[in-house]
Formats: structure tokens, sequence, C-alpha cells
């Protein structure tokens, strides 16, 4: 049986020189495998899932993921950009699975041989997701997931997150102001 995993967001207040994106917001979600993020243009949902990862922190207030008591570490979590080049640090596909640690044979030569800009966006989309799945990492979060993709790979991503949370017992926290994952989400925070 998987085991509910806690975001705590206690108070927090974030912006960028002038633009006020959180005034003291507070939220207190348990869910078991999907949490989404959804709301307006502007609304703050990439902040609000940069915040959760610790890329950025909030000027006060506190933001913690926690399972089985534990609060979980930054090694624990990986983060997909909604551009998905910004997950991709020398440019060689086979340079940066290496610097991740992954077994290269998991990916075919036609793949890992390429350097990134030969791929197109949704290429290069699809093959971060198959990255972070076959990460040890617990919690995924994806800025975005659905932008650049066509409705079949739209659909093949869909399968692949429902797989991966039942077979692999992943988490999955997704920014998206698309409704795809609505009917399998355990909970949504609006905006
Ligand atoms: N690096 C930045 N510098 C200044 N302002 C920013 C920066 N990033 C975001 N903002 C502003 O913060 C607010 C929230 O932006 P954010 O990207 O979190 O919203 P979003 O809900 O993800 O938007 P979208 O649906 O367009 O992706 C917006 O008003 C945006 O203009």
């Amino acid at each position: 049986m998987i085991t509910p995993l806690s975001l705590f967001i206690d108070s927090i207040t974030f912006h960028y020189n002038k633009i006020k994106v959180f005034d003291k917001f507070s939220k207190f979600i348990s869910f078991n495998n999907l949490l989404l993020i959804k709301g307006d243009i502007g609304s703050g949902k990439t902040t609000l899932l940069k915040l959760i990862y610790g890329y950025l922190k909030p000027k006060s207030g506190n933001i913690r993921l926690v399972l089985n008591d534990k609060e979980i570490g930054f090694d624990e979590k990986f983060f997909i950009h909604s551009n998905a080049v910004f997950n991709f640090v020398t440019g060689v596909i086979e340079d940066d699975l290496k610097l991740l640690g992954i077994d290269c044979s998991l990916f075919s030569p036609d793949i890992r041989k390429k350097y990134v800009y030969e791929l197109s966006g949704g290429e290069l989309k699809k093959l971060i997701i198959e990255i972070s799945l076959s990460l040890n990492v617990k919690i995924i979060l994806m800025d975005e997931p659905f932008d650049m993709l066509d409705d079949y790979e739209v659909n093949n991503l869909k399968k692949l997150i429902i797989s991966s949370m039942s077979n692999r017992n992943k988490y999955f926290i997704i920014a998206t102001h698309e409704d795809i994952l609505d009917d399998i989400s355990d909970q949504i925070i609006y905006l």
C-alpha cells in the first residue's frame, strides 16, 4: 500500500522584485500519487513548483514535503522544466546521462549520441521524462509537461505517469493548465 506524501505550505510570502506572487499563502495537502497545481496564466503555478522543489526560497514562511515523518531531501526530487532544454547541462545527451549516473545502455545510441539541439521540443520532453523515471528519486515535479506534445504523445505520457505511479511507486507534482490529468489526480491546488 502506498504511503501518502504530505505537503506543508506554511504562510509563505514570495515576490520577484515588485511582483508579489504569494502573500502569507498556506496549504496542507496529503496525497497518494499525483498532486496537480492549476490556475490561470501568471497565477504562480511555476513559482509554487520551484518553491516546492527548492529552486526558489520563500521570503518568509516555509514549505516542506514529508513522507513517513521524514522531510524529503533535495536529492530525492527531480524537476522537469517546461522547456526541457534547461534540464540538460552539457548539451550532449550521453554526457548528461553520465552526469546523472544513469546506465547509458538504457537509451538507444540513436538518441544518446545526439546533441540536445538535434531533438525536437517534443522528443526532448519525452526523453527527460524517461530519464526522470529511470532515476532513483521518489518525487518528480513537472512544469507544463504537455507543452509541445501532440495528442498521441499526450496520451502516451498520461499512460506512462499512471504506470509509474503504480509500478514504480513514484509521486508526481505537476503544474498544468490542461485538464487531462484531472481524473487520475488525488488532489488539486487551485491558485
Ligand atoms: N523570473 C521572474 N522575474 C520576474 N517576474 C516573474 C519571474 N517569473 C515569473 N514572474 C512573474 O510572477 C508571476 C507568476 O509567474 P509564474 O510563471 O509562476 O505563473 P504561472 O501560473 O506558471 O504562469 P503560466 O500559466 O503563464 O505558465 C507572473 O506575474 C510572472 O510575470
